[in-house]
């Protein structure tokens, strides 16, 4: 049976994540961490989500050293993501990290952290995002070399970072297939560019709308033909549930960086 910790666990994904602990086989919360100082603290969660544990509260995060976790998983922001990262270190327990809009010394973090215990990282849990980041790669490798790029996505309007982590994800994977540094060739914003499109660019355009779970298109176009790859998550469960899966993939791993793509074995069909 795996123990499982939460962060962020009044979130939007930390709700979705007690769910996806209910569902999950062999898997039992125990721990549903907020932030310190949170009204929430102490209140039964089960009074807020049904599928939580009839006799768990919402914990402090300063009470982490007394949990019974075997695993911890973070979906907050880059700052609570670097604390949380710590306290792992210091209880040496693994860690599932899904928290997107990181900076470079973030990374560096994670990096260092994974020196030491182990961490799945990925700004996608969805087996389908997944999957897809094999196909962009397959069609940036067998199209024809004039082809421009471009990646969509589109998420609810509370989402602050943009693009999204995965958007970001699935570029990066374009550009390592077409052996392009992604930072040199990606293109945030036209509006003081005034020039046609180079064909060693990767543009990124982002909507903000209501209620939207997560959706992302990488673009393939010439003259003549437009490929486009879709992917649509409607659900957070969908997150949720790879995220525990990762969880659960953890138990016994060395330290050291893994993503989702380790944990749902693509990288040997890559
Ligand atoms: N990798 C993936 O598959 C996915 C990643 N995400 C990412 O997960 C993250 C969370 O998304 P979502 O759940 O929608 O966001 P929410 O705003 O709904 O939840 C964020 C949670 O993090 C907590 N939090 C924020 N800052 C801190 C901090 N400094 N210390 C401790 N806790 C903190 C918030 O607490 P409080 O309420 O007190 O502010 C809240 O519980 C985002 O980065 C998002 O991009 C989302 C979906 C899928
Ligand atoms: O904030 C979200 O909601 C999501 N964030 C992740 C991202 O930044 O890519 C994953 C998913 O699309 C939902």
């Amino acid at each position: 049976m795996d123990r499982i910790g939460i962060f962020g666990a009044n979130g939007r994904m930390g709700q979705a994540l007690i769910d996806a602990c209910a569902q999950a086989k062999d898997c039992k919360l125990s721990a549903a961490f907020v932030r310190i100082a949170s009204p929430l603290a102490s209140t039964p969660i089960h009074h807020i989500n049904k599928s939580a544990p009839v006799d768990l509260s919402f914990a402090c995060e300063s009470a982490l050293q007394d949990c019974s976790a075997d695993v911890l998983i973070d979906f907050t922001l880059p700052e609570g993501m670097r604390t949380h990262l710590q306290q792992a270190v210091k209880l040496n327990l693994p860690m599932v990290i899904g928290t997107t809009g990181l900076n470079d010394d973030d990374k560096q973090a994670l990096t260092e952290a994974a020196k030491h215990i182990p961490i799945v990282f990925s700004r996608n849990y969805s087996v389908g995002v997944n999957l897809l980041l094999n196909l962009v790669q397959v069609a940036a490798t067998k199209l024809a070399e004039e082809m421009d790029i471009e990646v969509f996505e589109a998420h609810h309007r509370n989402k602050i970072d943009a693009p999204s982590g995965t958007a970001l994800m699935i570029g990066e994977a374009i550009a390592q297939a077409k052996g392009w540094d992604h930072d040199a060739v990606a293109r945030f914003d036209r509006t003081a560019i005034h020039e046609a499109k180079s064909q060693q660019e990767i543009g990124y355009s982002v909507l903000r709308a209501g209620d939207i779970v997560g959706e992302h298109t990488a673009y393939f176009a010439t003259m003549g033909e437009r490929l486009e790859i879709t992917h649509k998550a409607s659900s957070r469960l969908t997150f949720a549930a790879g995220a525990v899966r990762a969880a659960q993939w953890l138990r016994n791993k060395p330290a050291g960086l893994y993503d989702m793509q380790d944990v749902l074995g693509l990288k040997e069909l890559a």
